[in-house]
């Protein structure tokens, strides 16, 4: 596939904390309009190398390339402005906020006002607020929880809140949207409607990096998998290679598996 299709491009990865080398040398390549995901044990550098991906914490060492352009994963803003939108383990709503609101506060970080502009009503604020209302009740639309709107983001069900993030995170435009345990704590019918959603966001031409520690969810969905242990990369391949290796079924079963 050509170069201009690659939208991530991460090689040499490592972050160590103290003593603790928790990724090492790690590199992943996903291609536009793939479901990349990112699997291992307990403990095996999946959140440390998203929170590197996302500026959260600063990187020992690494190259990074998004849709083509080098980006410095130094700073959350930065990150976002680069074009990666992200949603975290631990819902992170702003909860007395209602939904449309939490989602336009997404799309500010594409606007001209931008997300102070927002706050403080500066000039230029108001012309852009109609269309970022009407794009983002087009995105609650999208997730499925248009009705709910005007209800406070807290109030929503579980399932319903974690749609919401991803509404929030599709309203930045992003190259890549990168999902972090989107399936915690759903029950079966949350995670048919969540599978149901993650397909068609690629469909619609949208990158995808998960992790996931449902196992079956992550084999049905992704189009290619990198599986971690204690920080390295031991496997990388479509979900029906990775899941015949033995260094995966090892690191697995060594450690009780998920
Ligand atoms: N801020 C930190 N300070 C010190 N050690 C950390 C920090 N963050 C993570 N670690 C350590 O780095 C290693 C990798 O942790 P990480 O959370 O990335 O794993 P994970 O694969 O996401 O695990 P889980 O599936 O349990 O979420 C662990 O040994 C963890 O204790």
């Amino acid at each position: 596939m050509a170069d201009t299709d690659t939208v991530l491009n991460v090689s040499g990865v490592s972050k160590r904390f103290g003593g603790l080398q928790a990724l090492s040398d790690v590199g992943i390549r996903i291609e536009r309009g793939q479901v990349y995901g990112l699997i291992g044990p307990n403990g095996a550098g999946k959140t440390t190398f998203f929170n590197v991906l996302t500026g959260l914490y600063t990187p020992d060492s690494g190259t990074f390339e998004l849709a083509g352009k080098p980006y410095k994963p130094h700073a959350v803003h930065e990150v976002a402005k680069a074009g990666i939108a992200r949603t975290f383990q631990n819902i992170r709503l702003f909860s007395d906020m209602t939904a449309i609101e939490n989602v336009m506060v997404g799309r500010h970080v594409r606007t001209h006002s931008g997300v102070f502009g927002a706050i403080f009503r500066g000039p230029g604020f108001k012309a852009e607020e109609a269309a970022i209302a009407k794009r983002g009740h087009e995105l609650l639309d999208y997730v499925g929880i248009g009705k709910f709107a005007d209800y406070k983001a807290r109030t929503l069900s579980y399932g319903d809140q974690r749609r919401l993030e991803i509404a929030r995170a599709l309203a930045t435009d992003p190259q890549l949207i990168a999902l972090d345990e989107p399936a915690a704590g759903m029950n079966a019918t949350e995670k048919v409607l969540l599978r149901e959603l993650i397909n068609r966001i690629r469909n619609d031409n949208r990158t995808i990096l998960l992790i996931e520690h449902d196992v079956k969810l992550v084999m049905g969905l992704c189009d290619r998998v990198t599986v971690l242990d204690y920080g390295k990369q031991i496997a990388e391949g479509t979900p029906a290679t990775v899941q015949k290796n033995e260094k995966v079924i090892e690191a697995y079963l060594g450690t009780g598996g998920h």
